[in-house]
């Protein structure tokens, strides 16, 4: 044993670090177990609906009267963007004034579990929908919930998406990150030519190694289990 790990403060400085390490899981892990979990029969619909209740208790704890607040969604065609309808919908169910701004058209949402989600707002007139790359809006927001991009986020941002994290950055509100600010890297740390600085970020299940390095553009950072078996780890983890 090194001669430091035998004196105890030093001991349990090198317990910690271990420790946090291992509960840092890599995004291509994070894929794996969610893969292994739908497999399993926790379908991705499950942990979605799971995602976006947990980040909306989050925000209500967080946030007083959130029945009196404009919340402005703005979804990517990703699974990220299906978190943020899953929150408009718990978030009507609080009272909030709520719109949604989908960055592309309905029939380019790529997942059926978002797709699923969206059909739901649909029959839900307590939800304003918006869709396209407008970025003009009649109301001042209170509350901006970024599901633009998640772990599935590849290369410099491209349009309507930029321009939706430019209007992000530009608007003086509270900023909420689902999983991860849109633009960073949740793996590396690294961002793209833009990414969304935010005051409160949830990611889900385990943290993922990159996010921790950027409190600056998370905020306050959580990590919420999603009902995701922890057998569905084995193997991966
Ligand atoms: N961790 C879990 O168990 C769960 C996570 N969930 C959420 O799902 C997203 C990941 O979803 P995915 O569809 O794989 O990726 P994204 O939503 O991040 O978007 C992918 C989509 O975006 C386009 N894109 C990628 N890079 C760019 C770019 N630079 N510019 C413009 N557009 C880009 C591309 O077309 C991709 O297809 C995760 O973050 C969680 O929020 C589940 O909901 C629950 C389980
Ligand atoms: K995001």
């Amino acid at each position: 044993m090194p001669i430091l790990a035998r004196i105890p403060i030093f001991k349990a400085l090198i317990l910690d670090i271990i420790f946090i390490y291992c509960m840092e899981i890599t995004v291509d892990q994070m894929y794996q177990i969610e893969n292994k979990g739908h497999d399993m029969g926790f379908l991705k619909k499950f942990m979605m609906e799971n995602a976006g209740a947990a980040s909306v208790r989050r925000l209500v704890e967080k946030i007083e009267n959130i029945e009196s607040k404009n919340i402005l969604i703005f979804v990517g065609l990703g699974n990220n963007g299906g978190d943020g309808l899953v929150m408009a919908r718990h978030l009507a169910g609080y009272g909030a004034k709520v719109t949604v701004m989908l960055l592309g058209t309905p029939e380019k949402i790529k997942t059926e579990e978002s797709n699923w989600n969206w059909s739901i707002l649909k029959k839900m007139p307590s939800v304003k929908l918006m869709i396209g790359d407008s970025l003009s809006f009649d109301f001042k927001p209170d509350i901006i919930v970024d599901g633009i991009l998640g772990t599935g986020i590849s290369g410099e941002i491209r349009e309507p998406y930029a321009s939706a994290i430019n209007y992000i950055n530009k608007t003086d509100c509270y900023k909420f990150a689902v999983d991860v600010p849109s633009g960073l890297d949740p793996q590396t740390g690294e961002t793209a030519n833009i990414c969304t600085k935010c005051n409160m970020t949830v990611t889900f299940h385990k943290m993922k190694q990159g996010i921790p390095k950027r409190k600056d553009l998370t905020g306050e950072l959580y990590a919420e289990k999603i009902g995701i078996p922890p057998e569905a780890e084995e193997g991966i983890l």
